[in-house]
Parts: C-alpha cells; structure tokens; sequence
C-alpha cells in the first residue's frame, strides 16, 4: 500500500555502532580547557560530593587555577589534527566505518565536549537507525566512565518519542580478544626498544578509593586485566613481574594505589635503571598518557636515577586494536545484524 502524500520519509532501518569516549577540550588553551573540565568535574558520576560543597570548589578555585597548567600540558601534546583522544577515537570509527556490512552506520561521540554524544545519537536516530548499541571505550568499567557514557546518552532517549532499541557494550577487561591484542603490541613495543627494561608497568587511570569500597568493580577489572596481560606476557617477562599502579591522582581524597609516579621513582630509588610503562585502560592515547606517563613520567624516572625509559603506546587505531574492537562489538550485534 502506498503511503499518503504527506507521509514523512521512511529511511530503511539501519543499525547504529556509537562509539563514546571521556571528550577533551576543543583547543589546547586555558579557556577551552575551563569550558571542558566546568563539564567534566561537574558530572556527579565523577566527583561525588553534593553539589552545594563541590560547586563553590570548583568555580571558585579549581577552574580558576587547573586550566591554565591543563593547557600548557594539552599544548605539549596537541596534534595537527587536534586532540589526540578525538583525532584517535575518530580514526578508530573510520576504520570500522565498512566493519559491520553496509546497514551498520558506525560513529563516534564524546561524553564531554563535541561531538557531543546527544548530538550523534539524534543523527544516527534521523538517518534510520533503529537499533543502536552504545559502545563506552572503556575495557574496565568504571561508573565515572562506563555509566556517565551511557546515562547520557539514556538522557537523551528519554526525549524520543520513538525510540531505537538499545545495547550497551559490556566491560571487556577479561575479554581473550582484548588481552591478545595487548600481548601482541607489548611484544612490538619491547622488540622495537633499543634496551631491554628490567622492569614493566601497567599504568590504570586511578579513583578515588572509596569507589572500591562503595561496590564500583573498578578495580577488581584493573587488577584482572593485569593478571591476565601478565600470564598471556609469561614468556617475554621471565619470571619479572607485570607491576599494576594508578595515575592521574585528583584532590586530597585517597586514591587507589600505587601511585604510578610514586611507583617510578621507588623503582628507580630500588636499582631499576630501564623501565617500559603501558596504559591497558585507555583505548586512545590522550593527555593522561602522553604527557603524565611518556612526559612527566619519563622525567620522573630519570631523575630519580633510571637510565632507560620507554612509553608502549595504546591499541589506538592500530591493526590489533582495530581487530579486536570489530570483534567485541560484532559480538554484541549479533542477531541484528548477519554474521560475517
Ligand atoms: C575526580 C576527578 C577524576 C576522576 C574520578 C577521573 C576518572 C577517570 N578518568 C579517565 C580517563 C581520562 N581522564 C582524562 C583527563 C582528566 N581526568 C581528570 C579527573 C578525573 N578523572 C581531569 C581533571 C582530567 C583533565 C586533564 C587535567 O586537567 O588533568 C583523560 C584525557 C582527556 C584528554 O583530553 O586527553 C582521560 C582519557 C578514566 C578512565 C577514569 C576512571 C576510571
Ligand atoms: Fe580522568
Ligand atoms: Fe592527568
């Protein structure tokens, strides 16, 4: 049956992949990066203490002060094509653009910043996407991280009238997939060095401790990941072991440790001249690892009195990166979509 004349279009259903990241200023200077972080630490799934303790903190102090030494740190890491975070986690969309056949529309959208996650799910809904699965980047999950993403983008559902069906993509800290992919680019990082470190770090973004002991998993999918990295690692560390810390500490609160900084400096301290210093937990390397660890971390050990340092970069958009996300995710589209 025809449809009536003033029938609105029907796009043939589609199926829509989103990718989402943490999001990142639009430019390395003080007052994007003010315009940023005022989204980011205001998220209550980040900092959780009540508002009317924490605003005052903010705007009064911390938004005064933190975005003028966030911006030098952006603008020593900053790309010709902008952010590193967005500039990877774009590539790793593109890429995966023809991953799924061609009724799968593939995106990408940050939960702070642009390309804001309401936004591109509002597209992917216009363009006929009747089912989407929501893809937080996150292998470890992590309500800061994991739960922001995907309450945002429920935030958003809750203003359609007609809504796509909705999958989220789990955790996948423990995933076989996941740890090949990162024993494969250890093992190119390590070939590729030019010394042979005497002692090897996973570096996880940290949170604060009272996370852990409020029931968020976090930790628990930080440690198994580096467990599992370290049985899959076994013939390359030789009995050294895989050591876990945690960077990035924020405010007075106590931080699940160890502290990747201090970490450093022990080792050093200890005798350790050649280190090598991977971030399993980030799938986009962003300021955290190419200025805290590849940076100031390399500082940090060499002053202490290590001689050798070496950042491994993350999947990134890199063939094993890329294979391993088309795999998780064609995992969670099964059913809406032909197996390959
Ligand atoms: C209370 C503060 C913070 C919590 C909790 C937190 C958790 C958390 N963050 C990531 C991943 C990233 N964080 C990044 C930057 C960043 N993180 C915080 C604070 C908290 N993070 C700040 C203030 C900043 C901004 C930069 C700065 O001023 O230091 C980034 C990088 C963004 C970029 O633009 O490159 C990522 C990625 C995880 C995974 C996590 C909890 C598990
Ligand atoms: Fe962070
Ligand atoms: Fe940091």
């Amino acid at each position: 049956m025809d449809l009536p004349p003033d029938h609105p279009a029907i796009p043939a259903p589609k199926v829509g992949v989103l990718l989402m990241n943490l999001g990142t200023p639009d430019g390395p200077d003080a007052k994007s990066v003010k315009r940023y972080l005022g989204e980011f630490l205001s998220d209550r799934r980040v900092v959780e203490i009540p508002p009317i303790a924490w605003q005052p903190i903010l705007r009064g102090i911390i938004l005064n002060t933190r975005p003028r030494k966030s911006a030098h740190a952006y603008q020593q890491v900053w790309r010709e094509d902008g952010s590193p975070l967005a500039a990877i986690t774009r590539a790793q969309a593109e890429r995966l653009k023809t991953a799924f056949g061609p009724g799968v529309r593939v995106d990408w959208a940050m939960r702070y910043g642009r390309p804001a996650i309401a936004e591109r799910l509002q597209a992917m809904k216009d363009a006929g996407c009747e089912r989407i699965l929501l893809a937080p980047l996150y292998p470890q999950y992590c309500a800061a991280t994991t739960a922001t993403a995907n309450d945002k983008a429920f935030a958003h559902l809750a203003r359609m009238r007609w809504q796509p069906a909705i999958r989220t993509l789990p955790p996948y800290h423990d995933d076989a997939r996941y740890i090949d992919a990162l024993r494969a680019s250890v093992e190119t990082g390590l070939a590729q060095l030019d010394f042979a470190p005497e002692a090897l770090i996973a570096s996880f973004h940290g949170m604060p401790k009272r996370t852990l002991e409020l029931g968020d998993p976090y930790h628990c999918h930080c440690q198994k990941t580096a467990r599992l990295l370290a049985d899959a690692l076994a013939p390359v560390l030789a009995g050294r072991p895989l050591t876990i810390a945690f960077q990035s500490r924020f405010g007075p609160a106590k931080w699940l440790g160890p502290a990747t900084d201090e970490t450093l400096v022990a080792e050093a301290k200890a005798g350790t001249r050649r280190v090598a210093i991977l971030a399993p937990g980030f799938s986009a390397d962003c300021l955290e690892t190419l200025e805290e660890l590849a940076i100031r971390g390399r500082e940090s050990f060499l002053a202490a009195g290590g001689t050798h340092f070496a950042y491994l970069p993350c999947l990134n958009d890199e063939d094993g990166g890329i294979a391993m996300l088309r795999d998780i995710l064609a995992r969670e589209l099964e059913g809406w979509v032909p197996l390959p």
